[in-house]
């Protein structure tokens, strides 16, 4: 029996870059999470301390703040794609590199009725995220790219049921056919293409927008029957609007509401005062993707977090 070294990665996890455009009176800020890892052969690294093929960290870290000069830091995606490419085309070692993202959002203040140029307020919606995993070098190379958000808390006062589950004899659950639904959603769509070329005139901006407003609202329009239907549903609309995505994968706690008992006190309660429970909570997750959807390879595979 030996003892060998199984898959590695390594970088630099929870850069936070905040790029702020100032060519003009109206400045623009990007605020960002980057993390970065890269693969390859680093056997010599963990086997002997040899660090001859290791780019270090803080080097990842350094081109991750310089190239949101260089490049520039807009959108999370390009930017994303640009850096892993980097890491692979550009570091001999390095055959694999995985970039996540999340961004954090800001809007102007508002003055007097207008727009400020250079204040803002931190939006507290959802956090955009983006996940590039670049493999391979020259014309063997592939771009796989997750985009994303989490955290967006959701929620409807009526529109959703839930009825005619399975029983048995733990089951105390009352059926209902009109309920509060909500959560916090965290959704990732992959892309079809892995050839960078295909998104060359993407709106990345406009994408993002779109993608979470049809989810938006299926989760406000669709008559609930319950929340594993809404996710489905939420993910069809998506791939259905959208060409260049493949796969939409979806996690939604379901944040119960109960009904408050104020008959105890001789008060009615025809579904106005609720108890909002944090734990335990259902957690509802699916992956909608085409039939035809091409191999999904490496773009769900974690980077930071491996362990
Ligand atoms: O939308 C729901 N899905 C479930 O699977 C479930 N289970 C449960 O107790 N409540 C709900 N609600």
């Amino acid at each position: 029996m030996a003892i060998v070294l199984g898959p590695n990665q390594y970088g630099k996890a929870e850069n936070r870059v905040v790029r702020i455009y100032r060519d003009s009176p109206r400045h623009e800020i990007h605020d960002v999470n980057v993390s970065t890892s890269l693969r390859g052969d680093f056997a010599a690294a963990h086997l002997a301390g040899d660090q001859g093929s290791v780019l270090p960290t803080d080097t990842q870290k350094q081109t991750a703040y310089s190239y949101a000069k260089e490049k520039g830091l807009t959108s999370i995606e390009p930017y994303g794609i640009t850096l892993a490419t980097h890491f692979v085309d550009d570091v001999v070692p390095v055959d694999g590199a995985r970039v996540e993202i999340e961004e954090y959002a800001w809007e102007r203040v508002t003055v007097d009725g207008a727009e400020h140029d250079h204040t803002f307020v931190r939006r507290g919606q959802e956090v955009r995220t983006a996940a590039i995993t670049v493999e391979g070098k020259g014309d063997a190379q592939r771009v796989w790219l997750v985009g994303g958000l989490k955290d967006l808390t959701i929620l409807k006062t009526t529109g959703s049921e839930f009825h005619g589950f399975l029983t048995d004899p733990y089951t105390v659950l009352e059926p209902t056919s009109d309920r509060i639904m909500a959560t916090s959603l965290v959704a990732r769509w992959r892309f079809a293409s892995t050839d960078p070329a295909d998104w060359a005139d993407l709106d990345w901006e406009g994408l993002y927008a779109g993608v979470k407003q049809t989810m938006v609202e299926v989760f406000a329009t669709l008559q609930s029957l319950a929340l594993q239907q809404t996710l489905f549903e939420m993910g069809k609309a998506v791939l259905e609007r959208y060409d260049v995505l493949a796969e939409v994968r979806l996690s939604a706690p379901n944040k119960h509401h109960f009904l408050y008992d104020l008959s105890r006190f001789g008060v009615d309660n025809p579904g106005e005062v609720f108890h909002a429970d944090d734990r335990p909570y259902g957690l509802i997750q699916a992956s909608v993707l085409r039939d035809d959807a091409p191999d999904a390879g490496s773009a769900w595979t974690p980077g930071a977090g491996f362990a």
